[in-house]
């Protein structure tokens, strides 16, 4: 279980200014959830993801709790997280794959070594293993010998989904992970995750634009604005009936081609605020259709309605 509790992220910018990137963000995973994460460019997405993964640069600001199972993994030293937890227990595709590889390294060794390290099987056991994970995503085994800058941009993206599948993490974190394939290997990565991690009843959190792939991957959806959570929930509901205005402004975006009709994309008006200022109330507040005076005054409690929370005033006024 995959617990994240009262989380705050900010940056520093120098002395006086700070980022509110992640604000009071609390949410659970159970074993066999696939979370999808959507929200406009900016909203906090790969802060959050860093976050679980301890990768936030030294400028964060961190508070809150992180509890995998029972251990708090912002509770550990960097050094226990790196050796006992990274790529076993918890894994990242990141958005861009162009440093998560070590470039002095052929890719076949790097990924061999760390199955090696972390499970003690013999050299053959562990070669075979990622030539089978290489074959799953499309690539030729000559990749095996190459360095990473000798690869593809596509290529180097499905090395790295390899190797965060290589260990069979409890949680995959996939952040954008198919934007730099075409078509054809997009499809086979969501495959991939699907029959390892999804099946597997491991739990999966990802992180998109495509609010196509995550309709048809995920169970739960979380709408994050301005660092904040706005709805939470069964993706299943949200689609059919989304209740938060900034989910339904989200969902409203994505063109309908499913009738062959001419494609109308409406979008939400406005740009989000300035996280470097402190906000009192609702962010979605001057964007909002259903705005009230309370909404910027005070950020709302979350009402539940079905399995979802929805932190909105409006929302909880028509709920009573
Ligand atoms: N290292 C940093 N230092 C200062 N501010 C940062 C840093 N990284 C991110 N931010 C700010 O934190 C906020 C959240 O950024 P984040 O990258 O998490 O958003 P995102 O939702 O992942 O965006 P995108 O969809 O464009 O990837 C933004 O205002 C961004 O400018």
């Amino acid at each position: 279980m995959l617990q994240v509790i009262d989380l705050y992220v900010k940056y520093s910018m120098g002395k006086k200014i700070k980022v509110n990137a992640i604000n009071d963000v609390s949410f659970s995973l159970d074993k066999g959830d696939v979370l999808g994460i959507i929200g406009e460019t900016g909203s906090g997405k790969t802060t959050l993801a860093s976050a679980i993964m301890r990768m936030l640069p030294d400028t964060a600001e961190v508070k809150g709790k992180i509890m995998l199972d029972n251990l708090d993994l912002l509770a550990i030293s960097k050094k226990e997280f790196r050796t006992k937890i990274r790529w076993k227990k918890i894994s990242i595709i990141p958005q861009y794959s162009m440093n998560a590889l070590n470039p002095i390294k052929r890719v076949g060794k790097e990924l061999t070594e760390i199955i090696m390290e972390h499970e003690g099987v013999s050299e053959e056991e562990a070669v075979n293993r990622v030539l089978s994970l290489f074959k799953d995503l499309n690539l030729p085994e000559d990749v095996f010998f190459k360095y990473p800058d000798e690869l593809s941009g596509g290529q180097r993206q499905r090395v790295v989904i390899a190797s965060a599948l290589l260990l069979n993490p409890e949680v995959v974190i996939a952040d954008e992970p198919t934007t730099a394939l075409d078509v054809i290997n997009q499809a086979r990565v969501l495959n991939l995750l699907r029959n390892k991690v999804i099946s597997a009843s491991r739990i999966l959190i990802y992180i998109t634009h495509d609010i196509a792939v995550v309709a048809g991957l995920a169970n739960k959806l979380m709408t994050l604005y301005a660092g904040r959570i706005m709805e939470i929930g069964s993706s299943e509901k949200m689609f059919k009936n989304p209740l938060h205005p900034y989910t339904q402004g989200l969902l409203s975006s994505v063109p309908d081609i499913s009738n062959g009709k001419p494609v109308h994309i409406s979008y939400i008006k406005g740009d989000p605020p300035d996280l470097t200022k402190e906000i009192k109330g609702c962010p979605f507040y001057p964007r909002c259709p259903l705005a009230m005076d309370i909404c910027k005054e005070e950020f709302p409690e979350p009402v539940q309605i079905d399995d979802r929370l929805v932190y909105c005033h409006a929302v909880r006024k028509d709920a009573k």
